[in-house]
C-alpha cells in the first residue's frame, strides 16, 4: 500500500510545483494519474518512488512511514519500486549494452550471480531478442531502449511499478507491448501500479482507477 498524504514539492525553495495533494495505491491496485504538460504529474512520481524528497506531507510504505529518499532510502524501501520514464535515453547509461543496463539493479544490490536467470527470463517477457541485448542504447531504436528499460525496472521484482509516460515517444505496437508486459507482470505477482500520463484513453483501458490531477488540488 501506497499513501501520499498532503505532498508539497517542488525545485526551488518556496515555489512548490505539487500542493498539498494524496494519493493512494492499494495493493495490487493500478492508478493511472491524468493531468496536462508541466502540472507536476512527474514530480509527484518521482516523489512515491522515493526518488525526489517532498518539501512536506507523509509518504506511507505499507502503513510505515517513509523518511529517507533517494540513496539515504533504507534498500528495502527502494528496491520496492520499478520506474520507467519517458525518456528511455536520458535514464540509459549510453556505455552500457542492453544486457548490463538490464543488469544494474541486480549488480548494484550484490546479486550479479542472478542476472543471466534474470535476463533469459525478462527478454523474451519485454520483446528483446539476444542480438538486440549485445548492443549499446545508440544501436538500438527509442522503443527497444525503452523494452530494456522496463526490464530494468522489473529485474528486482517490484512491488509497486511506477510508469511516468513509459509509452509517450513509441508507435502504437510497441506502446501496447510494453503495456501488456506490466499487466502480464502484475497478474504473476500481484505488483501495483501508478500510471502518469496525458493519454485519457490508454490510462482508462490500462488501469482499474484514473485520477485527474484538478480533482487532487
Ligand atoms: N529538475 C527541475 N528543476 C526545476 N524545475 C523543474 C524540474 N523538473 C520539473 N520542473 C518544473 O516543475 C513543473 C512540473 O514539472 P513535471 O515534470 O512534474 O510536470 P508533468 O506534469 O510531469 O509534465 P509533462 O507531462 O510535460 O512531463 C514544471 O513547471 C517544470 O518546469
Amino acid at each position: 500500500m501506497l499513501e501520499l498524504r498532503s505532498i508539497t514539492a517542488g525545485y526551488a525553495r518556496n515555489a512548490p510545483v505539487v500542493r498539498d495533494v494524496s494519493l493512494t495505491v492499494a495493493p495490487g491496485e493500478s492508478v493511472g494519474l491524468l493531468g496536462p504538460s508541466g502540472c507536476g504529474k512527474s514530480t509527484l512520481a518521482r516523489v512515491a518512488a522515493l526518488l525526489h524528497r517532498p518539501d512536506s506531507g507523509t509518504l506511507l510504505l505499507d502503513g510505515e512511514p517513509v523518511r529517507r529518499w533517494r540513496h539515504r532510502a533504507p534498500r528495502e524501501k527502494r528496491t520496492a519500486f520499478g520506474v520507467v520514464f519517458q525518456q528511455a535515453r536520458l535514464s540509459a547509461d549510453p556505455r552500457l549494452p542492453l544486457t548490463d543496463l538490464i543488469a544494474e539493479p541486480l549488480r548494484a544490490t550484490g546479486r550479479g550471480d542472478e542476472v543471466p536467470g534474470r535476463i533469459a527470463e525478462l527478454a523474451p517477457v519485454v520483446g528483446l531478442t539476444s542480438d538486440l541485448l549485445t548492443r549499446r542504447p545508440h544501436e538500438v531504436s527509442d522503443g527497444q531502449l525503452q523494452r530494456a528499460c522496463l526490464a530494468r525496472a522489473l529485474v528486482l521484482r517490484p512491488r509497486l511499478l511506477v510508469c511516468d509516460e513509459m509509452t509517450a515517444m513509441l508507435d502504437a505496437s510497441t506502446a501496447a507491448a510494453l503495456v501488456a508486459a506490466v499487466e502480464d507482470y502484475r497478474a504473476a505477482t500481484g505488483a501495483a501500479l501508478l500510471a502518469v500520463g496525458h493519454d485519457r484513453t490508454l490510462l482508462r483501458r490500462w488501469c482499474d482507477r484514473t485520477v485527474a490531477w484538478d480533482s487532487l488540488i
